[in-house]
């Protein structure tokens, strides 16, 4: 008899961007790409903190450069793209949060927190899959979504919102690009240990609130996102495309 041979989690040969690199799951996902072999250019807009990624990241062996990136800007976003692409594999972790109650949202902040969100991460997911569909490659671009694309929250209207409209567009692309070999998929984290999240843990209501609903009992860390980025960017999840991977602990289940 023949044995199947396990698809390879490895990137060697792979160009990938991760958008919003320069700190917390962007950042972890930038360097797991790397320890799987893949060249990676990390983009944001703190270009600093960018840069003393790709040094530590040049120190451990990994392959990596920087590049200023600011994904609420479609033009600017448009133009880096196509000048430094094609890329083989996206991940976009460029996210931002407001919360508030819902009767006091403000537009300024529906704006910017969708302006990024959905139509930032739409367009960069758009430019990137242009780049392939130009150069006639296959890809695979993931978003970072949130279990906040599945349920709501207290104060999380808006940034629930622009979560479940992620999902939306992405499940339309799967289809669309499919026939293309690109393929098009989310991770839904739940709260994880970030500079994010600070706003919800230094607040020990909000804290206990996140631990009751976790099951298996702990908040996350950046490097429960990093197994998973791999497996979508690789040829293990060579059959996968436009759904969501769920990272919650279990949150979702009921
Ligand atoms: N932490 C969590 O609990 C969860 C987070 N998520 C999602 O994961 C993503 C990353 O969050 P997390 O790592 O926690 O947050 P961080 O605040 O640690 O990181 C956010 C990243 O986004 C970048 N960014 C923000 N605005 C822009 C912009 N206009 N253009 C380019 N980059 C930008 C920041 O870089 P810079 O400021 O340099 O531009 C930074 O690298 C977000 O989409 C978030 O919604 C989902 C579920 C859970
Ligand atoms: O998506 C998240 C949890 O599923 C987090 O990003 C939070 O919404 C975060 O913004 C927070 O509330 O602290």
């Amino acid at each position: 008899m023949t044995l199947p041979k396990t698809p390879s989690f490895r990137l060697d040969g792979k160009r990938a961007l991760v958008a919003g690199a320069s700190s917390g799951i962007g950042l972890a996902c930038a360097v797991a790409l790397a320890e799987a072999g893949a060249d990676v250019t990390v983009a944001a807009r703190r270009v600093e903190a960018l840069e003393e990624l790709v040094n530590e990241m040049s120190k451990a062996g990994m392959n990596a450069q920087a590049m200023p990136l600011d994904v609420a800007d479609v033009t600017a976003t448009q133009a880096a793209v196509a000048t430094h692409g094609p890329f083989d594999i996206l991940v976009n972790s460029a996210g931002l949060a407001r919360h508030a109650p819902a009767v006091d949202t403000t537009e300024e902040d529906f704006d910017a927190v969708a302006g990024l969100n959905v139509k930032g991460a739409y367009f960069l997911t758009r430019a990137v899959a242009r780049g392939l569909l130009d150069a006639g490659k296959p890809g695979t671009l993931i978003n970072i979504s949130s279990q906040m694309a599945k349920v709501g929250g207290i104060d999380r209207a808006v940034y629930a919102a622009t979560k479940h409209a992620v999902e939306g567009f992405t499940k339309s692309m799967a289809i669309e690009w499919g026939k293309h070999g690109i393929r098009v998929n989310t991770i839904c984290p739940t709260f994880i240990v970030t500079p994010l999240t600070r706003q919800t843990f230094d607040r020990p209501e909000r804290r206990a609130w996140v631990e009751e609903k976790i099951k298996l009992g702990r908040i996350g860390e950046v490097e429960d996102i990093m197994g998973a980025v791999v497996f979508l960017a690789s040829d293990a999840s060579a059959l996968v495309t436009g759904t969501a991977l769920m990272i919650d602990g279990g949150w979702t289940a009921d």
